[in-house]
């Protein structure tokens, strides 16, 4: 089980839905438009076949008071943030650092994802990474943590991100 979290409409919703296209097309065609979403309110459970099953849990930004509470039985975290949106960066900060200090996820592999590159405000990630101190936060952190830049909306870094998932679902789903 892989464990979705993010701040409310970071994207993740739409990274679920164009992984789940993207290992359904045999490598050929593009990834289409991208389809619609809506708020998640609780959680979304997806099967994705990369080839091997990799179920994802989204748990709806909104529920960011209880996400603890689904932390025990994941394999792998993916956690977003929305780098075009500054505000929220550092709210996003204190909910990775409470992540990153929950017993239960001690061993997990971490991948923190930056989405939303496509829009032209975009942070890149040196500037998220100075603003937020990341090298500290993965210094001082037990999880072996991963940086992505992504577009869910335009498809970039995506196969990167199934390539993460593959690799830390070898022997899980
Ligand atoms: N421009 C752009 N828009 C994006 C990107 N990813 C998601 N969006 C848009 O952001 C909005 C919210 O996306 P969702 O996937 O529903 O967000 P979420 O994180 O699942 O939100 P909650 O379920 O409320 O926690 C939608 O309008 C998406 O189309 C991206 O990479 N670029
Ligand atoms: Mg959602």
């Amino acid at each position: 089980m892989c464990l979705l979290l993010g701040a409310p409409g970071v994207g993740k919703t739409l990274l679920v839905k164009r992984l789940q296209r993207l290992c359904s097309r045999d490598g050929r065609g593009d990834l289409g438009d991208p389809p619609p979403t809506r708020p998640t309110v609780g959680t979304n459970l997806t099967d994705i076949m990369a080839p091997r099953k990799i179920t994802i849990r989204e748990l709806g930004g909104c529920m960011g008071p209880i996400w603890s509470s689904y932390c025990g039985n994941c394999h792998s975290l993916v956690f977003m943030m929305d780098a075009s949106n500054p505000t929220q960066l550092s709210a996003s900060c204190v909910q990775l650092l409470g992540l990153l200090s929950a017993e239960q996820l001690a061993n997990t592999s971490v991948l923190i994802l930056f989405n939303k590159i496509d829009l032209p405000c975009y942070m890149t990630t040196e500037e998220i990474q100075s603003l937020i101190r990341l090298p500290d936060i993965i210094a001082c952190a037990k999880q072996n943590i991963t940086i992505a830049e992504i577009s869910a909306y335009k498809g970039t870094g995506l196969a990167r991100v199934l390539r993460w998932l593959q690799e830390r679902h070898r022997t899980s789903s």
